[in-house]
């Protein structure tokens, strides 16, 4: 018998070796594939992850933007107000604060460091004149109608309210004779009650057609008490007569501003008096519209000198009427041939058939608001032109950006033919 002894020995322990490095292998496998359905699982875990964030990402971002819009909202800011003490603010109402000269008076007191209050109907005044102070804590901005009483606590009342280019006057005349009458005295009663100030603003137009050239205070004027223009001129020569019977008898403070022809930026677009005219119809190269034959006179101030006479005279003592206005008179063809040369236009001008009770000339005498104000206009014609004609340009942009073009609608067909509606 062979012996199988060594050699059996021999392959028992190949075998073994074989058998170790195969179950080593299957192991080594084994674990091989754990780890990969291990990193497998990890990676789909993980792109689950980055699309979940990815989709809170989408929810939040506009959640974000809002919360950064609000930010900017509550740091807006405003600008430069100068801080008062106590004792030197005032609480200041203005009547019409939203419209032309309204606003720019509105700049000033809040400049100053004043409260402001802001009443207007807006029907002439416009909210973006004043938007900028929207949420200072020293502005506020009420929707009233002065013909209605108006209770508030204040020092001070610039009595603006009221239209004041003759083709919106004219427009609704029992309207505006409402809110010069009816208004005045409602803002008289409450000046009487709290005891404030109160400016009305006057207009040259109580001089009418004049006879007295130029016009000072002391004259009574000449007005065509039933004529298209009567509904301002008489409702602006009651308001002072109502005026100076509070100041007689309830020893009301008045103050009477005669303000001459203003211009500057902030005059609406429709405006109709002739600096807004002839500036747009120069802009848009139409022809400048001259009424008659355009040798009437006026005599234009810049706003921002109006309402620093504005303030000097009711800080002032002065409780009778002063004039404001600038006293370089013109005519008014040469004054649209200035505003043609300043914005380079081609226009022609056309002569229009002349408007009826128009004053002839007119140029006011300063010399009481030079003597007792130390005011004088200091603003050149061309100078403050330039301004205006820079304000209405982007004015223009502005329309032609934001004006909504209605597209036309398409025709409908109806059994093969075109129907138009
Ligand atoms: O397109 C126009 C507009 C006006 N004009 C003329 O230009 C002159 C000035 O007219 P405006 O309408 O600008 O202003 P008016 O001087 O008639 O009235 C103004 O007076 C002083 C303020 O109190 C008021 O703002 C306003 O009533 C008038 O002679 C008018 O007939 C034109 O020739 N063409």
């Amino acid at each position: 018998m062979v012996s199988k002894g060594p050699l059996l020995r021999l392959l028992t322990a190949i075998n073994r070796r074989r058998m170790k490095l195969l179950t080593g292998l299957a192991f080594v496998a084994y674990v091989a594939s754990v780890w990969g359905n291990f990193v497998n699982m990890r990676s789909l875990q993980e792109n689950g992850d980055q699309k979940v964030e990815s989709k809170i990402e989408e929810a939040v971002a506009p959640l974000r933007e809002k919360i950064r819009d609000l930010e900017k909202s509550f740091t807006q800011k405003y600008p430069p107000v100068k801080f008062l003490s106590e004792k030197d603010r005032k609480r200041i109402l203005i009547t019409g604060g939203a419209g032309f000269v309204g606003s720019h008076l509105t700049d000033k007191l809040m400049m100053d460091g004043h409260e402001v209050t802001v009443v207007d109907n807006f029907f002439t005044g416009r909210k973006r004149n004043v938007e900028h102070w929207i949420g200072h804590e020293n502005f506020e901005l009420i929707n009233h109608d002065v013909v209605e009483p108006l209770y508030i606590e204040v020092d001070q009342i610039y009595h603006l309210a009221s239209p004041a280019s003759p083709p919106n006057y004219m427009y609704n005349p029992i309207k505006t004779l409402k809110t010069n009458t009816i208004g005045t005295l409602n803002m008289l009663g409450l000046a009487k009650r709290v005891g404030a100030r109160l400016l009305l603003a006057s207009t040259s137009e109580v001089y009418g057609d004049p006879e007295v050239h130029p016009q000072n205070e002391d004259y009574w004027g000449h007005v065509n008490p039933i004529g298209p223009r009567a509904c301002y001129d008489e409702g602006k020569r009651v308001a002072e007569t109502m005026c100076y019977a509070y100041m007689k008898q309830e020893g009301v403070e008045v103050r009477v501003a005669r303000i001459f022809n203003t211009f500057g930026p902030r005059m609406h677009m429709n405006d109709g008096r002739v600096v807004s005219n002839f500036i747009l119809q120069a802009l848009q190269g139409e022809a400048l519209t001259v009424y008659g034959p355009g040798t009437q006179t006026r005599a234009f101030q810049y706003v921002s000198d109006l309402v620093n006479g504005l303030v000097a005279l009711m800080n002032s003592n002065v409780s009778s009427p002063v004039n404001l206005g600038n006293p370089e008179e013109h005519t008014i063809l040469e004054f649209a041939q200035l505003i043609k040369k300043l914005v380079g236009s081609e226009s022609e001008i056309q002569f229009l058939s002349e408007a009826q009770d128009d004053p002839q000339k007119r140029k006011p005498d300063i010399r009481k608001a030079k003597l007792l104000l130390g005011w004088e206009p200091v603003v050149p014609l061309e100078e403050g032109l330039n301004k205006a004609i820079h304000y209405f340009r982007k004015e223009l942009e502005y329309q032609a950006n934001n004006q909504y073009i209605p597209k036309p609608k398409p025709a409908r067909m109806k059994k093969g033919r075109t129907r138009h509606n």
